[in-house]
């Protein structure tokens, strides 16, 4: 699907610009317009437009009357213009616009795509609002639905706190501090106090003049604070620099986590986290293809890749709830809570799955060998070598086989 995207601009540079960098990404097709009349023209066709980007003086509106016409369909609107004025800046912002951006160099124009590019990521990320007062939460939901964001409503703080456990994807509460039965600082000790709640971005909100409540929020565990009543470009400023800095968290983690090429866990997090998987009764298993070097040897390393990919997707799905790491090369790990009849079944069943299909595009076919620790060790580390040394009697018993040890 591509997201429709309206640039009206009179300057051709300006609008091949434009063009040029909103067609970067295949997602957004840029609809150009060079004046208000184009611009009304394309609206009355289709006025499915995702955003809009334009300039405020076009030669037959010279009084940015392009915005009253974009916003009146209820399209996101950013303004590009030549010239900085605080007047018209504060009052295009309360009219709606998302952005008022001085196209004083390429940084401005980055600027204007990072915009649109925020807003298409914004749609999958959900928002729970949680504010006892309708008005208040009403709108809380319309500021942010402006940025496109996914809003879910709560009007106390048990019924957000409820909204939060039946779903893990909301990303980011917003909450008022005076709610009735769970009030808003209390909700956010409950939340911190909860793994499961560590990585969603808390803002909290108080209309009192208490001014020591936005370092006790912070201090709870809320990301950042803010005293009603706020101007709605810091609420946007507050609620996107927030989540920015949750992303940029969330791929640090990412990177420190796991494998590059196939998104599984990587040795480093095996050992970490999964000590105490395993002295909660895992059993630690090594998974190693047959003849990989063959693959790269026969249809280059690029198939080899993609294949390892396919063989991680594969094991990702056989062994939902275990921990799962690619431990080398063309070598995994699984640590699973199954043990006996129920683990061989399982391991079994994928040695079929792997046996019966071809991966890749080339349709590759290929087996693996299996080692199993299935007595349990004292650590971790010591259950892994003893599952890498039945690795090597599977692969000596002539490959495509598990071998089960103590
Ligand atoms: N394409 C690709 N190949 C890799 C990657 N990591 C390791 N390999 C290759 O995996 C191959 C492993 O070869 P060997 O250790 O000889 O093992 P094998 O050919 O699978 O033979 P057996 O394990 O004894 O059945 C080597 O050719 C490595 O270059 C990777 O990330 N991508």
């Amino acid at each position: 699907m591509q997201y429709r995207i309206l640039v009206v601009e009179d300057s051709p540079v300006v609008l091949k610009v434009l063009k040029h960098l909103v067609g970067q990404s295949q997602e957004f097709l840029p609809v150009l317009c060079s004046c208000y009349k184009e611009a009304e023209e394309k609206l009355a066709e289709d006025d499915d437009f995702f955003a809009s980007i334009v300039d405020l003086n076009l030669p037959d509106a010279e009084n940015g009357e392009v915005v009253d016409l974009i916003l009146g369909r209820k399209i996101p609107c950013i303004v590009l213009t030549g010239n900085f004025d605080d007047n018209l800046r504060i009052s295009l912002l309360n009219k709606g616009v998302l952005d008022y951006v001085t196209k004083e160099s390429r940084y401005s124009f980055n600027h204007v795509m990072k915009v649109v590019n925020r807003l298409k990521k914004n749609q999958n990320i959900k928002v729970l609002v949680a504010e006892d007062s309708s008005t208040s939460r009403l709108f809380i939901k319309i500021l942010l639905e402006q940025y496109r964001f996914n809003v879910i409503e709560a009007s106390d703080g048990q019924e957000a706190l409820a909204k939060l456990e039946a779903d893990s994807e909301i990303k980011m509460l917003i909450t008022d501090h005076n709610m009735p039965l769970v009030n808003g600082y209390d909700l956010v000790r409950m939340l911190r106090r909860n793994v499961r709640f560590q990585d969603l971005v808390i803002i909290g909100l108080s209309a009192e003049g208490d001014t020591s409540l936005s370092a006790k929020f912070i201090k709870s565990g809320a990301n950042d604070f803010l005293k009603k009543p706020f101007y709605h470009e810091e609420f946007h400023c507050r609620v996107i620099s927030n989540l920015e800095s949750q992303e940029m968290l969330a791929t640090i983690r990412d990177l420190a986590n796991l494998d590059p090429l196939t998104k599984l866990y990587n040795r480093r997090y095996l050992f970490e986290e999964g000590e105490a998987l395993y002295q909660k009764g895992g059993v630690a298993a090594i998974l190693d293809l047959d003849f990989f070097k063959k693959v790269n040897d026969t249809y280059g390393h690029f198939v080899g890749d993609e294949l390892l990919k396919e063989f991680s997707e594969l094991l990702k799905a056989s062994f939902q709830g275990g921990l799962i790491a690619r431990f080398g090369g063309e070598e995994f790990c699984l640590i699973t809570e199954l043990s006996g009849d129920a683990l061989k079944e399982k391991l079994y069943q994928f040695m079929d799955d792997v046996r019966s299909r071809s991966f890749t595009q080339a349709e590759v076919p290929v087996t693996c060998s299996v080692g199993v620790c299935s007595e349990s060790q004292s650590t971790l580390g010591e259950a892994v070598n003893l599952a890498d040394k039945y690795l090597y009697d599977a692969k000596n018993a002539g490959r495509d086989t598990i071998v089960f040890g103590a």
